[in-house]
């Protein structure tokens, strides 16, 4: 499995995520520059999280104009699996290629801590070392992560499948006390109709490996490379 990172000026996961991408693959992933405007031929591209453009005007709303973007949404349009990690997601959200959009935490701080996901759909690229009902953990730092789509449009989601992950309370329960952000149906990883596209806010590279404390998203970048390679 071949894979790029769009490194954008205030990413901070780029690194993180390459690492973790090197890793599962043997190979290090093509870094490619937000200003560049073609990408090598890959199977995989990530939008990885961090403060792109300082957060300025809204999270991920000017680097989703950036050059390499129309790459990235053609790549996306052409069946290329795009994954979106926190910052990333609201990056794909503001350059169309997922419904919704990413507001303000509904307690209006930033929440940096390891929450309980429940995986709702193993049926894709990015999910299939994951079994459908199973609880992992994952970490989330985030201010902007509340997820939000008009109530035809989650009808939408849910209807085609398009939740990856939810937000749990411990014991895997749907409830407020398991929803960090107030996401809507409490929705914390998203695919578009064709699951070729996944954004999530939470970070599966900050889990992968023992000295993280926790592996529970190594099994997000395994399942890539067996579906991928
Ligand atoms: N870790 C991240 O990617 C942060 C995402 C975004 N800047 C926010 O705080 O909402």
């Amino acid at each position: 499995m071949k894979a790029a990172v769009i490194v954008f000026p205030g990413s901070n996961c780029d690194r993180d995520v390459s690492v973790a991408l090197e890793h599962a693959t043997g190979a290090k992933p093509a870094m490619v520059w937000h200003r560049d405007s073609d990408l090598p031929p890959v199977d995989l591209i990530v939008v990885p999280g961090g403060f792109s453009y300082g957060d300025y005007l809204r999270s991920g709303a000017m680097a989703a104009k950036s050059p390499v973007m129309r790459e990235v949404v053609a790549r996306a349009r052409a069946g290329v699996r795009v994954l979106g990690i926190c910052n990333g997601f609201q990056i794909l959200t503001e350059a169309g290629l997922l419904p919704g959009a990413l507001m303000r935490n509904a307690g209006l701080k930033f929440i940096c801590r390891t929450v309980d996901l429940r995986v709702e759909n193993a049926e894709s690229a990015f999910t299939s070392a994951f079994s459908k009902g199973q609880v992992v953990r994952f970490p989330v730092a985030h201010h902007d992560g509340n997820y939000f789509a008009d109530s035809d449009t989650l009808a939408q989601i849910e209807d085609a499948g398009m939740v990856a992950f939810r937000y749990v309370a411990p014991g895997g329960v749907i409830d407020a006390s398991g929803n960090p952000n107030g996401s809507a149906n409490a929705i914390a990883g998203l695919f578009n109709e064709t699951r070729t596209v996944l954004g999530m806010m939470p970070h599966p590279e900050r889990a992968f490996e023992p000295l993280h404390g926790n592996t529970d998203g190594k099994a997000l970048f395994d399942g890539l490379v067996e579906a991928l390679s």
